[in-house]
């Protein structure tokens, strides 16, 4: 499968952006950083929309737990800006955001609710506030028997819970979370879903990051890939995929090795157990393709694949890559 340029984009956002953004939203702005000789990030820019839940995708070491950090402002950019309804992030704006770090940062001798409590007060909530908001979130993420547990008692999925808890208990207006569903089992999946969808239908921006890319393809209204702290496309699943090249999977068990060879805009990909995975440009002619198939003999499937986000991902990367 191969790529229109139309969505890679080229450090140059202007052609992907709608005019139709009703407010700012989270917006990472030309992001550079380097540790010593390692470039992390190289002009990363993308936006999060309010009510957007963006999916950010990139193999380990692409660049994005660096972005987040600098997003929240707890490790500074080389260059760029990181604004939020179109300002500059401060450390006010800070405390209005929800952080769900990759090293977790829950203090493993609290319990759980002491443990939330503090948060939500040092994001500034009254006391009472902060034990109401604490019990609402230990009852909605499926925590009271564990409330009064200390935090590294807890099985790691609980402790996740505990974690988005924390990141939630002060109502902030952006969330951003680093890999919040690695080491969830499926229920926990669900109710971590359920509650980011929740955030975003009354309008937070939510930025996280994720190698499973099944989930981010089911959940995301948009989809950022990173590589080499770069961003190579940013679009929602459905544009990616269709961007991409088609493909057609022919099962015809007596055709030949080479069989479609010539066919007008057809490459073979893969040919095995009979089946045969072709790539399709746009013009080539499908009927001329199945033409071919019958002629080798008989044909139990013809079909047309779109390609799924895992997909997408390795293909991008393999292509970046190899620049
Ligand atoms: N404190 C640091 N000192 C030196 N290099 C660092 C530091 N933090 C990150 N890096 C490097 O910066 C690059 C980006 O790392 P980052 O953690 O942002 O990637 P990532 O996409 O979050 O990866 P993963 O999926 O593995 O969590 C990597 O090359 C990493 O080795």
């Amino acid at each position: 499968m191969r790529f229109r340029p139309a969505w890679i984009l080229r450090g140059d956002m202007s052609s992907e952006e709608g005019s139709m953004v009703p407010q700012a939203g989270l917006e990472i702005d030309r992001i550079s950083k380097r540790y010593g000789d390692v470039v992390a990030l190289s002009d990363m820019t993308f936006e999060v929309r309010p009510g957007e839940l963006f999916g950010f995708v990139g193999s380990n070491g692409a660049g994005k737990t660096t972005t987040m950090r600098i997003a929240l402002g707890v490790l500074a950019a080389d260059s760029g800006t990181v604004r939020w309804a179109g300002e500059p992030i401060t450390l006010s704006t800070r405390r209005r955001f929800g952080y769900m770090p990759e090293e977790r940062g829950l203090y493993p001798k609290m319990k759980v609710l002491d443990q939330l409590v503090y948060m939500a007060r040092l994001h500034g909530l009254e006391t009472n506030a902060a034990h109401r908001a604490a019990e609402d979130w230990i009852a909605r993420l499926g925590l009271r028997e564990r409330r009064s547990d200390e935090v590294q008692k807890l099985s790691l999925g609980n402790q996740q819970r505990v974690q988005l808890a924390a990141a939630l208990v002060h109502d902030p207006e952006v969330l951003v979370l680093d890999e919040p569903f690695s080491g969830l089992d499926p229920v926990a999946v669900d109710v971590m879903s359920q509650v980011l969808k929740e955030k975003t239908a009354s309008g937070i921006p939510v930025l996280f990051s994720s190698h499973q890319l099944d989930l981010v393809q089911r959940l995301c209204d948009r989809v950022g890939i990173i590589n080499k702290g770069k961003m190579v496309a940013c679009d929602t699943v459905d544009a990616l995929r269709s961007g991409a090249t088609a493909e057609l999977v022919v099962h015809a068990p007596q055709a030949p090795s080479g069989w479609a060879a010539g066919i007008p805009g057809v490459t073979a990909v893969s040919q095995a157990d009979g089946r045969t995975v072709l790539q399709v440009e746009d013009f080539a002619d499908d009927q001329e393709i199945l033409k071919a198939a019958l002629a080798t003999g008989p044909v139990h499937e013809f079909s047309r694949h779109r390609p799924s986000l895992a997909e997408l991902f390795r293909n991008v990367v393999a292509e970046e890559g190899s620049q």
